[in-house]
């Protein structure tokens, strides 16, 4: 049994020096860092956090978003350095209901994402790898349709081979000058230098990013700009959200270890 978080990646180097390993049992959601064919190919089970983290994560994309469309960070800033004494009021942000939000992975985080922003009045359209026969929301197979249709799009979805760089400059172009990006999946599902570049150039409105390419390494051209929210990858952390994560750990162990079904199993494709 190898339990791992999101660090080392669990690559056929390192299942190859275990060869009596049958269980890989992971404390994060995502599971690029899991080399999952090779899993299947030696029989080994693994498990992951499951759904543990999603409405933490779900709150966290609506919070980025609200504090970008509200500017909430960045008047704050403004405040504390004293300029609402000196140049006056702050420049207004926009409303949150009535926006079209284009959710990229509809899973579990992507659609507790849908449900709160329906909530606030909001429209929801989605991408994901397939069409979900329980939502009645329009379905676009095509990212850059559903960019050029969303005011916002959101980042749900797991990094993998076929979502590495999926939102790169055409997608980005089609969202346009006025939509927002927000990000809590992984950071190179978005081709960071594109974003960097589109941001600092204004050909997109925002960004909320929880996830980047190279973490901790976060590009220095945001620093500087204000219709960017930044946060180093804590929209999975609350101190409920670990207990629960430890107690699925050990719900896993312990079916593992008494041949029962795991409680969060993870189904390869
Ligand atoms: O980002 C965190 C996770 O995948 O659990």
């Amino acid at each position: 049994m190898l339990c791992s978080g999101t660090g080392p990646r669990i690559a056929p180097e390192i299942l190859r020096l275990l060869p009596s390993l049958r269980l890989v049992v992971t404390t994060s959601a995502g599971l690029n860092h899991i080399d999952l064919s090779e899993c299947r190919r030696l029989g080994i089970a693994v498990a992951n956090a499951g759904e543990v983290f999603s409405e933490d994560v779900a709150d966290m994309a609506v919070g980025l978003l609200i504090d970008l469309l509200r500017k909430v960070s960045a008047a704050d800033r403004y405040v504390r350095q004293g300029l609402w004494v000196s140049k006056g009021d702050y420049p207004l942000g926009s409303k949150l209901g009535g926006k079209q939000i284009g959710i990229v992975g509809l899973g579990s985080i992507g659609f507790l994402v849908a449900k709160r922003l329906e909530a606030f009045g909001c429209s929801i359209l989605y991408n994901s790898r397939k069409k979900k026969d329980f939502v009645s929301y329009p379905f676009y197979t095509n990212i850059c349709e559903l960019a050029a249709k969303s005011d916002v799009l959101i980042i749900c979805c797991g990094l993998n081979e076929q979502t590495q760089h999926m939102i790169n400059r055409e997608v980005l172009l089609a969202l346009g000058k006025e939509g927002v990006i927000i990000n809590i999946g992984r950071g190179a599902i978005i081709d960071e230098k594109e974003l960097v570049q589109c941001l600092v150039q204004g050909e997109i409105g925002g960004a909320g990013l929880d996830v980047f390419e190279n973490e901790p390494s976060v590009p220095k051209e945001l620093f500087d700009l204000d219709n960017v929210v930044l946060s180093p990858h804590l929209a999975v952390f609350t101190p409920e959200s670990f207990k629960a994560l430890c107690d699925l750990l050990i719900g896993n162990l312990e079916a593992f270890f008494s041949d029962k079904p795991l409680l969060s199993p993870v189904m390869f494709e």
